[in-house]
């Protein structure tokens, strides 16, 4: 079991990652200074409250001696949505929940975005524990961003609130589908793209498309989360340097959108990543060999590179939302080598609207 720290404006936290994290839950909350006898309210998804590892964890909670409540929403980021918090805020009253007590996240990045932003605002603040349970999240799960969408536009309603412990349990990785893998995957190319040309090369050389064992996948979800950190730590709330940790999700996220939810969040972003290279190429940023590198590391993920057939005027319109842009011209992160980004502040959206119609046309 590994144990990697990350230093926040408000205490330093551990990410504790192997196998077999979630039966030492209690142990893992006793070492960070939560007191037996606090409430831990499991806010968690219809697909991950019937998988086994659930005992596991409820069990440790239980001999350890903190009284719990599992909450469920259904599976999906349509739990995202001020209604399903509404909801969870009630839940969490009716058990009698104080400030001192807990609220700990089991799932995916929808469940740790949603929980996190409830903790963040019940009572003002609650401790927060993500307890991740897909590939995706070992994004999601470190750094704070917590929040919910709106029609608008995703994540347009939020929080920077750090969790007080990161318990990663990769045992639990063995029961996704694997679309779910896959859709994992999209981030972990990111973390290459963004900083680390070796994660990259050797995501290349072997593309990871099923989850492998343990000892393989260590290594290599160990360098995507030291990007991550090490970015989060450089600039927690985003002030400039985080941005580069949004590669892809500005055509991604209004990919995501539009397509209702059909599309995975890496996959979203994976579109978006090999949109927003040809864009970095048409500048004369990047070269089109890393250009083609890129999206066919991709392709060779089983991940999709080509934006939908849609309606232009309608993904615009969720882009002009992004929280990034400073002015009326748009800001946008650029691959400029493998292992290297740039951020952009003078995208004109014509640039962007030929490269999305090239992509929907095919080209
Ligand atoms: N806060 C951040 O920094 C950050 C970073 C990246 C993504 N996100 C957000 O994360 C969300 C996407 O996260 P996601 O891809 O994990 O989606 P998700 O949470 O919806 O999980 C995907 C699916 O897998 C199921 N699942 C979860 N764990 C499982 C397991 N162990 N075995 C089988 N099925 C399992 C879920 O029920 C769900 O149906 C998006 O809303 C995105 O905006 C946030
Ligand atoms: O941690 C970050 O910062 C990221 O941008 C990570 C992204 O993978 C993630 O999808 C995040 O939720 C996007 O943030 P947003 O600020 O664009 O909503
Ligand atoms: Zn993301």
């Amino acid at each position: 079991m590994k144990r990697l720290p990350v230093q926040s404006s408000r205490m330093t936290y551990p990410v504790v990652v192997g196998a077999d994290v979630l039966a030492q839950t209690g142990e893992q909350l006793q070492e960070i200074g939560i007191k037996t006898g606090t409430k831990i309210a499991i806010i968690t998804d219809t697909t991950v409250a019937h998988l086994p590892f659930v005992n596991q964890l409820t069990e440790s909670l239980e001999s350890a001696g903190y009284p719990f409540q599992t909450l469920v929403v259904p599976a999906g980021d349509a739990s995202k949505s001020l209604d399903v918090a509404y909801g969870l805020y009630q839940d969490l009253i009716s058990f009698g929940m104080r400030r001192q007590d807990v609220v700990l996240a089991l799932g995916g990045g929808v469940v740790g975005d949603l929980a996190g932003f409830v903790a963040a605002t019940y009572l003002r603040g609650v401790p927060f524990i993500q307890a991740p349970t897909t590939l995706l999240s070992h994004d999601s799960s470190i750094g704070g961003k917590v929040g919910i969408n709106l029609p608008q536009g995703k994540n347009l309603i939020g929080a920077f609130y750090p969790p007080r412990a990161v318990l990663y349990d990769l045992n639990t990785l063995s029961y996704l589908p694997e679309r779910q893998w896959v859709n994992g995957m999209a981030e972990v190319i990111k973390h290459g793209i963004i900083a680390d040309a070796n994660l990259f090369e050797t995501l290349a050389a072997n593309p990871l498309t099923v989850c492998p064992p343990a000892d393989e996948l260590e290594p290599i979800l160990t360098a995507a989360m030291r990007v991550k950190i090490d970015v989060v730590e450089g600039d927690e709330r985003e002030a400039n340097l985080r941005q580069v940790l949004n590669l892809g999700h500005t055509i991604g996220h209004a990919i995501e959108q539009r397509s209702n939810y059909s599309l995975g969040h890496g996959e979203a972003i994976s579109i978006g990543m090999a949109l927003e290279a040809r864009l970095a190429e048409k500048r004369g940023l990047l070269t089109a060999a890393h250009r083609t590198l890129i999206t066919s590391v991709l392709a060779a993920h089983g991940l999709p590179t080509q934006a939908p057939a849609d309606d232009w005027h309608e993904i615009k319109k969720l882009i002009e939302v992004d929280k990034k842009h400073k002015s009326d011209a748009w800001t946008f992160v650029l691959p400029t080598a493998i292992g290297q980004v740039q951020i952009v502040n003078d995208i004109r959206p014509q640039e962007v609207e030929d490269v999305v119609r090239e992509s929907m046309k095919g080209v």
